[in-house]
């Protein structure tokens, strides 16, 4: 579905140095694949989503969904932000249907999806709000009803639960996994937290940092559907052992950056 090969990025900072932001990534998303990518900040996984959005540029290597090469942004593929992106002068309905007029869908036809899609996230009432007036968990639902409108087949999403409460995340956790299992559809997901990638991924890509490459690819055999009991597969051991593997190599990975760091069971004091 999505191909990744031998991607390469770098960044030229003000200051005129050099930053290899990626190098030599390659990867393959499965069609309906839940595909989520953990590793540490600055590893570029910002980087590579936006790549595959179509919405910077690279270096050297290819992108291909569905075998046609990415060359910008494309109504197969939408985004959905860390910071929701929305509109904050236009409603809720209008934030929702904004892709769809982009895309010269009718007025009806916008306002009848839209409306639909904005009832899937659990947003009924609000159509005519602000962005402003509603709370992170909200307006993070607004832009995955966003996202969902243009019926993408590729879904990326930056980090989204990053911004609210603990709470708020496992709702909207639970929200995401019950709209994959009824609309199947590849989701590549970004995320710092490693209880989260083990929850909703089929695999999990482990990226090392500077330059950026996927470390490893570990597959998390939980059962699905995991949206009706997120709780009871947070509470079982091969989610446990999953995210205790990861923490290992995420602290590897962190100690290769900080040698002061490194774990020297020698020197522990007694
Ligand atoms: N526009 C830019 N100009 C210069 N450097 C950049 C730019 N965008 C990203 N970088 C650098 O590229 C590297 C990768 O950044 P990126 O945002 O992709 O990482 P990330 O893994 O998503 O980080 P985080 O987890 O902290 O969000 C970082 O070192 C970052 O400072």
């Amino acid at each position: 579905m999505i191909t990744i090969q031998g991607l390469s990025k770098s960044f030229t900072t003000r200051s005129g140095e050099r930053v290899d932001a990626l190098r030599d990534v390659s990867l393959d998303v499965g069609e309906n694949e839940f595909l989520t990518v953990l590793g540490p900040s600055g590893c570029g996984k910002t980087t590579l989503l936006r790549a595959v959005a179509g919405l910077v540029p690279w270096d050297g290597g290819d992108i291909a969904v569905d075998g046609s090469p990415v060359r910008g942004p494309g109504p197969d593929r939408a985004v959905v932000f860390q910071n929701f992106a929305l509109l904050p002068w236009a409603t809720v309905l209008d934030n929702v249907a904004f892709g769809l007029r982009m895309r010269g869908v009718g007025r009806a036809e916008r306002a009848e999806r839209a409306r639909s899609l904005i009832a899937t996230v659990g947003l009924e009432g609000c159509e005519a709000k602000l962005p402003g007036e509603l709370s992170g968990g909200m307006q993070q639902r607004v832009g995955i009803a966003r996202a969902l409108t243009v019926r993408p087949r590729v879904l990326l999403m930056d980090e989204p639960f990053g911004a609210v409460d603990e709470q708020t995340r496992r709702l909207l956790q639970e929200e995401l996994l019950a709209i994959w299992e009824e609309h199947r559809m590849t989701v590549v997901f970004i995320t710092h937290s490693m209880e989260e990638a083990v929850l909703l991924g089929d695999r999990v890509a482990l990226m090392s940092a500077r330059p950026g490459r996927i470390a490893e690819i570990v597959p998390v055999r939980l059962p699905r559907p995991r949206s009706r009991d997120v709780g009871g597969v947070a509470r079982s051991g091969e989610y446990a052992e999953i995210t205790a593997y990861l923490w290992e190599r995420l602290r590897d990975m962190h100690a290769e950056h900080r040698p002061d760091r490194a774990h020297r069971p020698d020197e522990v004091a007694s």
